[in-house]
């Protein structure tokens, strides 16, 4: 078939698709609005069946595959679409949805007249490919179509013309879904088994967002009878960066999912017992002011997450829990006696595994149901007597000690284990702050532990956890998660060479996966970057360089753009070539997204000032801004990771801006820009670009 006569049977086909999906859409009538809970759930089905149809209707698929199944059989096309859709009148599907186990080979296919072969529920299904199909639907209509392979014809080697389209595009203020380029390295990751924790290391701009929330939606759907978007939860680094991903999960047709940060979570989990101290603002600690690597590393915050804190926080539950029984008798009248090896035999059989304080309150009930049974045995009215032994017993529940979260972290700062890894002053302040009912980022993880120790949570455990920016957690912090879960299922992604938050995060992901079994792990690599083009990309790669030995260059995909350009000018002119630069760009209509990014929020508020006077209308980011909204953006550079924008202008490149210290940072800020970057700078240039020009 030549390609227009396939044009042509594919447009034929695209109609009578769009016109079943019409025909069902019509026959779903109006919405159920009484009272009976069975109708009002089928009515829910009917309308989440509906908003599929819809979105469907829009574009019902984006790629055919011909698979024979049978070498007796013909060759079956299976035309795969973000939700699968099936023929009205018979079980045959119009649509694949593209988390079926048979669509994984759209994703895995790259070519060959080999064998293939796809995991379905009833084992192996090998077969042959004889068409992989791109198709382009825009609005219910074919715009385009590129076979990247056909059965019998020479292979030529096809650059994927469809994923080079899409990177090309310009971005705005949303992180789109994937579906019709995931890449095979990253389908694996989607579709690796629900009872796992992942670990994906990637570089930047490698997909490992994206490919976290397209993991969610197939976990989802592969293991739907299993689990519930409501005990799902994404972790990300600020409320910004959940606003600027929050588009990809409802395009994927999934909803209800929890997002929110690490911060957020553990003062809920806390059950808002303690505020963040805002004068212990750690961004405003470390990146406001020069600070060296050494610092970093010896940070107390580097302490608090290691698991050797965990330990010595063990270690004092274990004896808060060995003394928590009164040494003398329970002896509410005379000649009632309860011994207290009876009381500690009670707490070591009852209820092993619950959190220590639900089994003091335990205890106390028990007490008080031994009392009114032995009332009842010696037959006792007296209410005078009763009430003396009432009160003996709340006397005697009360020496059993209550404590809460912060009480005790408060008290371990005095305890000699933890000399060792906190130094005095760091200990002093933090039982200072604990007391006022306040808490820095770094004290929540040991929080949240000691509160679930000894409390549990009231809630569901966690079927799944996303963790984004996993660099900057502390073991603690995993840990912490860990305990939500019955067994493992996560998704730890992020990428060491952007670890800026080095005074918390990790140094190898070995820190945290060591936390899991390796049955129950597994790790992944991700090193082509889908988000810049290739002269950004290398440019990248030799700030990289700045960090020494053992990093790793990104890979581009081949999409060739400008040249970075490293611009000198003199200190007066900075602002207002900044300013042009930003007109300029704006006037040639190419970018949707700009975004000037300064090395501090201090220098970034200046930035502002000038665009503003230059009558450009641009947001200034702040620390804890909840929305990005796209368009011209000036944002300290430490605030701008996990975002991207058409085109970058680093404000700030001097060496006394970035010292050899900050090659991360600068890495970061470099490969944000998706098509056009500029670095400014009036001093000396900084060292990470002499060495890469
Ligand atoms: N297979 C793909 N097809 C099309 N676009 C892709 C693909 N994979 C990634 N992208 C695009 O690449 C960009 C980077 O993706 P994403 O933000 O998920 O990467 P990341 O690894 O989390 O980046 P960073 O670590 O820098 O924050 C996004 O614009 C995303 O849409």
């Amino acid at each position: 078939m030549n390609a227009q006569s396939a044009f042509q049977h594919e447009t034929k086909r695209l109609e009578d698709v769009l016109g079943q999906i019409n025909k069902q859409l019509g026959k779903i009538g109006p919405r159920y609005t009484g009272d009976d809970f069975t109708e009002q759930m089928l009515d829910l089905q009917t309308e989440q069946r509906r908003e599929r149809l819809e979105v469907s209707k829009k574009e019902p698929y984006f790629g055919r595959l011909d698979f024979q199944e049978d070498a007796e059989d013909a060759a079956k096309p299976l035309y795969i679409g973000k939700a699968g859709v099936a023929h009205e009148n018979s079980n045959d599907l119009l649509v694949v949805d593209w988390r079926a186990p048979v669509a994984s080979l759209f994703y895995a296919f790259s070519g060959g007249e080999s064998p293939v072969a796809y995991e379905s529920p009833d084992g192996t299904v090998e077969g042959l490919v004889h068409l992989k199909r791109n198709l382009m639907v825009r609005d219910s209509a074919l715009e385009r179509l590129v076979d990247s392979y056909t059965r019998g014809q020479e292979e030529e080697a096809v650059t994927d013309e469809f994923l080079l389209y899409r990177l090309g595009e310009s971005k705005d203020n949303k992180l789109r879904d994937i579906v019709s380029t995931i890449q095979q390295e990253q389908d694996k990751i989607i579709r690796t088994e629900k009872n796992k924790a992942v670990f994906i290391q990637g570089v930047a701009g490698s997909g490992k967002t994206t490919v976290a929330l397209h993991r969610l939606a197939f976990l989802l759907y592969q293991y739907a009878d299993r689990i519930r978007a409501e005990r799902m939860v994404i972790f990300a680094p600020n409320r910004m960066f959940l606003d600027y991903i929050s588009g990809v999960l409802p395009e994927l047709g999934v909803g209800d999912i929890l997002q929110t940060t690490y911060s957020d979570w553990a003062l809920e989990t806390l059950q808002n017992t303690v505020r963040m101290d805002d004068s212990a603002d750690a961004l405003e600690y470390w990146f406001e002011h020069p600070r060296t690597r050494q610092e970093m590393e010896q940070s107390s915050g580097r302490q608090k997450g290691s698991i050797r804190f965990k330990e010595a926080i063990d270690a004092k539950l274990r004896e808060m829990e060995a003394a928590l029984l009164p040494t003398e008798p329970f002896e509410p009248l005379p000649r009632m006696k309860l011994v207290p090896g009876k009381i500690a035999e009670w707490l070591a059989t009852d209820e092993v595994g619950e959190p220590i304080m639900r089994r003091r309150e335990r205890i106390i009930s028990r007490l008080k149901r031994w009392l009114e049974s032995e009332w009842k045995a010696r037959g006792l009215t007296d209410k005078k007597l009763k009430s003396q032994a009432t009160s003996k017993l709340n006397a005697y529940g009360k020496k059993i000690p209550s404590y809460t979260a912060a009480s005790l972290y408060a008290a371990i700062m005095d305890d000699e284990a933890v000399g060792d890894l906190l130094p005095a002053k760091v200990r002093t302040e933090t039982k200072k702050r604990v007391k006022k009912g306040l808490a820095a980022a770094e004290d929540l993880a040991p929080l949240v532990y000691i509160q679930l120790r000894l409390f549990g949570r009231d809630q569901p455990a966690y079927d799944h956890v996303v963790i984004d920016e996993a660099q900057d957690y502390s073991p603690f912090q995993l840990e912490s998660l860990r305990l939500c879960q019955r067994q493992p299922s996560m998704t730890v992604l992020g990428d060491l060479q952007q670890g800026i938050h080095g005074y918390a995060g990790i140094h190898s992901w070995l820190e945290l996966s060591s936390l899991f079994a390796l049955e129950d792990s597994g790790y992944f690599e991700l090193d082509r970057s889908y988000r810049s083009t290739t002269e950004i990309i290398e440019f990248a790669n030799q700030v990289l360089r700045g960090m020494g030995d053992g990093v790793k260059p990104a890979v581009p995909v081949f999409r060739s753009g400008e040249p970075v350009d490293v611009t000198h000018v003199a200190e007066t002119e900075r602002l207002t070539r900044i300013a042009q630069t930003v007109q300029a760009w704006q006037q040639g209509g190419s970018y949707k997204t700009i975004a000037v990014l300064g090395r501090t929020a201090q220098s970034c508020e200046a930035i502002g000032d000038q665009l503003q006077a230059s009558g450009i209308t641009a947001s200034i980011v702040r620390n804890k801004q909840e929305a990005y909204g796209g368009g011209i953006t000036v944002v300290p550079v430490y605030l701008a990771k996990g975002l991207e924008f058409d085109a970058v202008i680093i404000a700030d490149s001097d060496a006394d801006s970035y010292s050899p210290d900050d090659a991360k940072l600068l890495y970061v800020g470099c490969t944000r820009a998706l098509h056009k970057l500029e670095l400014f700078h009036s001093g000396e240039v900084t060292t990470l670009i002499q060495a890469s020009s």
